[in-house]
């Protein structure tokens, strides 16, 4: 694996690998967090922790959760648009089973899987600052650490490709970011997909099969 890089900011231990709910490393982040916790106090409205197990030979990133999805049910992509494509996609490819009902509640279960966001807490607008990504790096950088068996990363979208490849301490033009395109570095190999998002899926931008194109080039790799 190559060397993992830690950010600037405020030290944490290497091996906390999720945020602590009142995190205060991101000002405006848990200012916006304030306020929906007022306005909503039922959702979760906390950094949302990574789902899966940490003996995953596969790890996803996203890019931050969503305010009514993720933020509202606290499991990854849950609730959020993009979920429903990465888990009817996950599932069609053996890397989760049961039926995804966008409740963390629903019994889903990865298998051999594990994801994650390059930001943890929701953002207002859906857009986290270059700062907050920098920041939040160190929980990515620590739940790669602490993945022994990891082999394989899925980056949904450039922030997630380019926060991943700082995570790992490579440099941008050593793995430039396209849909499809695969990157090896070390022991892991980095495949990169456009975000499943509602825009990207609405405009055309990512078709399910682009989608599933990328999940099928996995799980080829990983069986061989
Ligand atoms: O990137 C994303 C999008 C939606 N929900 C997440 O958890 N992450």
């Amino acid at each position: 694996m190559p060397t993992l890089t830690r950010g600037s900011g405020p030290r944490v231990p290497t091996s906390l690998t999720d945020p602590d709910r009142d995190c205060p490393f991101c000002p405006r982040l848990a200012e916006f967090r304030s306020e929906v916790r007022a306005r909503e106090p039922g959702w979760f409205n906390a950094p949302v922790p990574s789902f899966g197990g940490a003996d995953a030979s596969l790890l996803i990133v996203g890019l931050a959760p969503g305010l009514q999805g993720a933020n509202r049910t606290g499991r990854p992509f849950t609730g959020d648009y993009a979920g429903d494509l990465l888990y009817a996609t996950l599932i069609d490819y053996g890397f989760a089973q049961g039926h995804y009902q966008a409740r963390p509640d629903d019994g889903l279960q990865l298998i051999d899987c594990r994801i994650s966001n390059a930001v943890r807490c929701v953002p207002p607008q859906n857009k986290p600052l270059p700062l907050e990504i920098n920041t939040c790096r160190r929980f990515l950088i620590a739940t790669i650490e602490a993945m022994p068996k990891l082999r394989a990363i899925v980056l949904l979208g450039r922030i997630a490709h380019d926060s991943t490849l700082k995570a790992l301490g490579l440099r941008a033009a050593q793995a430039p970011f396209g849909h499809g395109a695969v990157h090896d570095a070390g022991r892991l190999r980095l495949y990169d997909s456009y975000h499943c998002s509602r825009y990207n899926t609405n405009t055309g931008v990512l078709t399910p099969k682009m989608f599933r194109d990328v999940f099928a080039r996995v799980r080829t790799d990983l069986d061989t």
